[in-house]
């Protein structure tokens, strides 16, 4: 190899540098005057920013993927944001969890994240203002629903103004690096069921199942005893310095969670847009029909439906449903007025960008 050639182009990758730096501080200076014409109102806009990677995405010439540089751009918009005003996101603790690691894919890593003890404290403490937005797993591909949120979006003032979609590796993670003398293997419930075949595959049934509040909680007691193993992602592998005994473990290979993000805040319209409801029929043959029937003539398409028992004993049963579109569509505010007139209970959780990265 040419040293000459390497300098070239070391030289080279030196002048963009500075281009880049120079590009993304008036960029900041823009986002800067931005914050400052919004003055004290809301300053996170999760529809421009969902427009901002998508067109990164689409408009991406390569060789880097739209992936990757829709990536670069959530942090580069992050800072920006931050220099506005900085947010700050409840999640579900300890530090290391899931949950913290989506929180951080949508806010970017200028944002600050708050770890609670429990979804329900981490949208307490948003509903008290002591945080800007809640992020909270609502599904995974294997293991469905996660009703704690469910149940909560019933009845909290908080809109939902965004989703998140991880993929889920999990691993088998131990302070020493052999799998001998295993006594017991902690996780969070859903991960040891997201991972129960690679578990019995490898592990005798001597070993104890120990589900925990957390992966990231699981992880934090195996590197506290030499008998014990966790099961956990990256971020909390890395935390607790343990090491991979074995990497992507989980049963299902394209398992994903999906997250919401929540605030006193409607997001507006971005193009690409879902919005989540919760509706409730009298307990009677054909009530099911009766709350599906007007989105589908309205010509509504629905991508999630769930039940789930109801929690106030007014009703049996409560369903969530995520359609297509954005509240104000003609379809979709036509299909509420006429669910409004046969369900006994109808919330709108919110109307969101879909995911991009
Ligand atoms: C700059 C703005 O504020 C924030 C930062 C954005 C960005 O860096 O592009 C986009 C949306 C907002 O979350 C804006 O509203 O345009």
């Amino acid at each position: 190899m040419s040293d000459h050639l390497l300098k070239q182009h070391r030289d080279a990758i030196d002048a963009i540098d500075q281009q880049i730096l120079a590009l993304i501080n008036q960029r900041a200076q823009h986002a800067r005057t931005i914050g400052e014409i919004k003055g004290s109102g809301v300053v996170y806009r999760p529809e421009r920013e969902a427009q901002v990677l998508t067109r990164i995405k689409e408009t991406n010439p390569g060789p880097l993927s739209g992936e990757t540089c829709a990536r670069l751009f959530r942090e580069i918009m992050s800072a920006c944001l931050a220099l506005e005003r900085p947010l700050t996101i409840a999640f579900l603790g300890p530090e290391g969890t899931f949950t913290q690691a989506a929180a951080i894919k949508h806010f970017g890593h200028a944002a600050s994240t708050l770890a609670c003890a429990s979804i329900d404290e981490a949208f307490r403490v948003v509903e008290a203002r002591g945080a800007d937005y809640v992020v909270a797993p609502v599904e995974n591909s294997t293991e469905g629903a996660v009703g704690r949120t469910l149940d909560l979006m019933v009845t909290t003032p908080l809109q939902i103004c965004g989703e998140v979609v991880l993929r889920i590796h999990h691993h088998f993670l131990r302070q020493t690096p052999d799998m001998l003398g295993i006594k017991r293997v902690y996780s969070h419930a859903q991960s040891l069921a997201q991972c129960h075949e690679w578990l019995n595959k490898h592990l005798g049934d001597e070993v104890e199942r120990i589900s925990v509040a957390s992966n990231a909680e699981g992880a934090r007691l195996a590197s506290l005893d030499p008998s014990s193993a966790a099961i956990a992602g990256d971020s909390a592998a890395e935390k607790f310095s343990l090491n991979k005994l074995a990497v992507n473990i989980e049963d299902e290979p394209n398992n994903t969670t999906r997250f919401l993000v929540l605030g006193y805040q409607q997001a507006a319209r971005s193009g690409k847009d879902k919005t989540s409801l919760v509706i409730s029929a009298p307990n009677r043959p054909g009530a099911l029909h009766t709350l599906v029937e007007p989105l589908a003539r309205n010509g509504v398409s629905m991508s999630k439906f769930e039940s789930r028992p109801s929690r106030t004993g007014l009703w049996e049963y409560v369903f969530f449903a995520d359609v297509d579109g954005f509240i104000d569509d003609v379809p979709l505010q036509a299909a509420l007025k006429d669910l409004q007139d046969v369900a006994a209970f109808v919330k709108v959780l919110g109307s969101y960008p879909q995911a991009v990265i």
